[in-house]
C-alpha cells in the first residue's frame, strides 16, 4: 500500500470519535429547526465556504423547507496545516449581497477570525443582516474576539484538532462519516 494511505489510515485508526454519524445527524437536524423558526421569512441568500463548509452544507441545505437561494465563496486560512495563517479568499460569492439576509454556512468556527472576515465583507458589500451556522465550534480562550459565537452552531468540541464531516487531516479524511480528534492533536 502506498505509504500516504498507510498513514493516512493509520491516522483515522488511532482517531478518538467525538461524535458519531448520527449524533452529527441529530445535531443537524435541531440546527435546521432553529434556524427555520428564524430565517424562514427572510428570503436568504447561503453561502457555503469550500471546502470544509461543504457537507455540512449538503446534509443542512435539504432540511431547510423554504424559500432561499444558495451560493459558496472559497476562503481558506489553514491549507493542508494545523494552524490558521493569512486568509487567502480563493473564490468570492457571485451573487450580489446588497439588501440580503446571508446565512454563511462553514464546518468550524476555531479562532474566529475566517467567520469575522467574512462577515465584515458580507457587511461591506451590502448585506441587510448576516448570520453564521456552523457544524461545530471549538471550546477555548484564543477567539479573535472574546464574543465570536456563530448564530446557530450544531455541536461543540474541545480544544483538539478534528477531522471528519467535511473537515480535513493534511487534505484527508473530509469523507470520514463522524467527527474524530486526531491522536495528540
Ligand atoms: O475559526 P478559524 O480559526 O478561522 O478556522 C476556521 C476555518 O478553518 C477551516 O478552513 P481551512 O482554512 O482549513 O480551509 P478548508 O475549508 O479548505 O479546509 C474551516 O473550514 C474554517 O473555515
Ligand atoms: N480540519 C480542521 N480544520 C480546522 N480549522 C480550524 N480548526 C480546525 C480543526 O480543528 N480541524
Amino acid at each position: 500500500m502506498d505509504s500516504i494511505v498507510q498513514s493516512m489510515q493509520q491516522v483515522f485508526d488511532e482517531a478518538d470519535c467525538l461524535y458519531t454519524k448520527s449524533q452529527v445527524e441529530r445535531a443537524i437536524a435541531q440546527l435546521a429547526g432553529n434556524i427555520t423558526e428564524t430565517l424562514a421569512e427572510s428570503n436568504p441568500l447561503v453561502i457555503s465556504v469550500m471546502n470544509g463548509g461543504l457537507v455540512f452544507a449538503g446534509q443542512l441545505l435539504p432540511l431547510l423547507q423554504f424559500p432561499l437561494q444558495q451560493d459558496y465563496m472559497h476562503a481558506s486560512r489553514y491549507g493542508e496545516a494545523v494552524q490558521g495563517g493569512t486568509l487567502d479568499w480563493r473564490v468570492r460569492p457571485e451573487s450580489m449581497l446588497t439588501d440580503r439576509t446571508v446565512l454563511i454556512i462553514d464546518d468550524i468556527l476555531d479562532q474566529g477570525e475566517t467567520l469575522a472576515a467574512i462577515m465584515e465583507d458580507c457587511n461591506n458589500a451590502g448585506a441587510k443582516a448576516v448570520y453564521t451556522a456552523v457544524l461545530v465550534e471549538k471550546l477555548h480562550d484564543r477567539k479573535a474576539r472574546p464574543d465570536m459565537h456563530a448564530d446557530y452552531c450544531a455541536l461543540t468540541v474541545e480544544d483538539r484538532f478534528i477531522f471528519g464531516y467535511g473537515m480535513d487531516y493534511k487534505g484527508y479524511w473530509r469523507n470520514a462519516a463522524g467527527i474524530y480528534a486526531v491522536k495528540g492533536l
